[in-house]
């Protein structure tokens, strides 16, 4: 059974509230930033902070990769950052085929005021929607990216290859902290 506050796409609807949406494998630092960033919007507004993400992550399921952090740890972590809703969407070939306008229409359910993404963020079938797309629906902001102390982008990809590569210790300085699962 899924832990109180964690719904399936579609499920939930709220009268206000401030969003993030991602895969978020790995809850890196990058991602971390960008919730942090969304969940301070949600405070100043008063109105609840959710999170939208996948199972799998889209990478995992069409590109074979690695899974960093398995849902149930996902959530614990999220739960601890402060994130009031998750909404986790299966994700499969059947949901990857539903079009950019089936996913606002989920989406304004929860009436967002601000949605918040990172860099080069896109959704829907055959990724073709844009932060434009989102904007139609409800104001849309762009956290900046964060990159480790050598100037690299930090993203789940690296941090995968770093693992596979040996070295954990990078992983982990990008993570933030060491993963229990590794
Ligand atoms: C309704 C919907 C349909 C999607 N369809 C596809 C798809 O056909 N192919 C694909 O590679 N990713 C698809 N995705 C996943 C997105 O490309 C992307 O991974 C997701 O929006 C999370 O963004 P992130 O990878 O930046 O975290 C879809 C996402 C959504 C919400
Ligand atoms: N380094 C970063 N700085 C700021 N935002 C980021 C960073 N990496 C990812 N994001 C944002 O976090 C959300 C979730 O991204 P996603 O899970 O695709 O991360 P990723 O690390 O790029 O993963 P992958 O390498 O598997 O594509 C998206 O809105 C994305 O733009």
């Amino acid at each position: 059974m899924l832990p109180i506050k964690v719904y399936r796409d579609g499920e939930l609807e709220l009268p206000q509230s401030i969003m993030t949406i991602g895969a978020f494998d790995g809850l890196h630092l990058g991602h971390q930033a960008l919730i942090n960033r969304a969940k301070s919007r949600a405070e100043i507004y008063g109105v609840p902070f959710v999170v939208y993400t996948f199972d799998p992550p889209p990478k995992v399921y069409f590109q074979n990769q690695s899974l960093l952090t398995p849902f149930a740890e996902k959530e614990k972590f999220l739960r601890n950052m402060g994130v009031d809703y998750t909404i986790v969407a299966s994700f499969d070939e059947h949901y990857a085929s539903r079009s950019v306008g089936e996913f606002l229409v989920e989406l304004r359910k929860i009436h967002p005021q601000e949605i918040w993404v990172g860099p080069n963020f896109y959704f829907g079938k055959g990724k073709s929607g844009t932060t434009q797309d989102l904007n139609m629906i409800s104001k849309t902001f762009e956290q900046p990216v964060v990159r480790c102390s050598k100037g690299e982008v930090i993203s789940s990809t690296r941090i995968r290859k770093l693992f596979q590569g040996n070295e954990a210790d990078q992983a982990y300085c990008l993570l933030g902290r060491q993963l229990t699962n590794e």
